[in-house]
This record gives C-alpha cells, structure tokens and sequence, in this order.
C-alpha cells in the first residue's frame, strides 16, 4: 500500500492547450534534466520510443543550452527492420533529432539489425550490460535494474508502451532486461523492447501523448479502469504525463 502510495506521488499531469505548447514545454524539461545530471555526474541517459513522440521532440533541437557531447541515447523499443527502413525507430529519430543535434556517434546506441529478433534483444542487453560495467549508465539502487535519466516514451491508441501490448506475457517479464516479440499486433511484428523493471527503474519519466484517437487509453491508464500497459508505468523519481487537450478528453 506505502509503495503504491510512495509512486502516486511521484505522478503529475500535464494538460496543454495546444501539442505546439507541449512540445515547447517538453524540450525545456528535457533540457533542464540534461542540465542538472551533466553538471551532477557528467553524463545524460536518454531513452525515446519511436511514433509520435519523435515529432514532439522537434523544439529540442533549437534549445542552444544542451551540452550533447555528454548525452547517451537509447531506444526503448525497436522494429528488426534494417536501419533505412521505413519502419525503423532508429530512422525516425535519425532523420528527426539525431541528424540536426551534435551527439557522439558513439554514444548512440542502435540495435544490430543483422540478427533475429531473439539475438538482437541478447545483443541489445549484453550493450546496456557493458555500459552499466562501464559506468555509463547507473544501476537502481532498488531493483539493481539499470536506471536511466530520462526515458521519452509515447503510448498507442490501444494503451501499449515500448512494444509492450495489451495481454502479451511480456508485459510481465520480470527477470530480462530486454525481451522480443514477433507477433505484434502493430506491424512490423518483430520488435525488441525493454521490459517494465526497466522502464521503472528509470530516474525520470515522461509520457508523451497527443490526439484524441488516445483519449480512452489515457483515461484507461489514469483512472485505472483497464488493463493497458501505459497504467503500469512508473519512475523512481518521477513520472509526469505530457497531455494535450484532445488526449485527456474523457478524463
Ligand atoms: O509501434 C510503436 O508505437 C508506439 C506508439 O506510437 P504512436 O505513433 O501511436 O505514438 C511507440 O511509442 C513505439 O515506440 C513504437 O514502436
């Protein structure tokens, strides 16, 4: 019950007029957050999931503050499709973000999408893996599940985050960092996602929704009224909700 509590705390809700406002705003609480952990540790991990959320990232690229040699970027989830494929996360954020903002090659870290949906989730794992070793990315105290800084994550129409569906069993996966699914019901049906103990051991995150085509999940999530993958995501030190108007219509 205290933990459950302890988490409903941490939660805030964001509604803005326009998604033009939302964006602004999300790029100034991402820059902030950017701020503080490159000035406290040197270092920013940041997660994004592919779909709309990518656009709303766009005000990022214009915020002159951000020091991106110190970022380390990462997917939450990912189609096997190779990297020029229409489908690919990895596409989207390059062509998006990733192109116009000066990070290090090789702090961004993509897939192998040479390999099968199985290996690539190994491959993707045993990565995070060496960058925990490394001390790139910091462990939870907690669950001694990575915890990243900040993870930007959208949510589908159906209530699935990362590639994690409505009744799929990876929704429950407890022990793996990073799991596969090769029968999603969004196409394409491979995909690699990190799993929830990881997605809540982040330090930071925010839900990135817009449209009214989601407003019955976010009233799913938000009330707790069914079962949708967005109502099981929480943060270590905080989780806002980033709405617009059309998104919290049936709130
Ligand atoms: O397939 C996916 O869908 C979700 C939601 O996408 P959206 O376009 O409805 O916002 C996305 O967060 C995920 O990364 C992606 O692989």
């Amino acid at each position: 019950m205290s933990t459950e509590k302890g988490k409903e705390e941490k939660k805030r809700v964001e509604i803005f007029d326009t998604e033009e406002n939302l964006a602004v705003e999300l790029a100034k609480y991402t820059a902030d957050l950017s701020d503080k952990y490159c000035k406290e540790k040197g270092a920013f991990t940041v997660v994004v999931s592919g779909g709309s959320l990518i656009k709303s990232l766009r005000k990022l690229v214009e915020v002159g503050s951000i020091d991106w040699s110190r970022w380390h970027f990462f997917w939450v989830d990912e189609r096997v499709v190779p990297k020029h494929h229409e489908d690919s996360n990895y596409k989207l954020a390059y062509d998006a973000f990733l192109s116009k903002v000066p990070i290090p090659p090789g702090n961004v870290y993509a897939i192998n999408d040479s390999l099968s949906p199985e290996a690539a989730a190994e491959d993707y794992e045993t990565c995070l893996k060496h960058l925990v070793q490394t001390g790139v990315i910091r462990v939870s105290e907690s669950t001694g599940f990575p915890k990243f800084d900040l993870m930007l994550l959208g949510v589908g129409p159906d209530g699935h985050v990362a590639s994690l569906f409505p009744g799929h069993g990876l929704c429950g996966e407890e022990k793996r960092w990073v799991g596969f699914v090769t029968d999603s019901p969004k196409p394409p049906s491979e995909r690699i996602t990190f799993t929830f103990p990881v997605i809540n051991s982040s330090a930071h995150v925010a839900l990135v929704v817009c449209g009214s085509g989601k407003a019955e999940a976010v009233e799913a999530a938000l009330k707790k009224t069914g079962d949708v993958p967005a109502g099981c995501v929480s943060a270590e030190e905080e989780l806002v909700w980033f709405l617009d108007k059309p998104a919290c219509s049936k709130l």
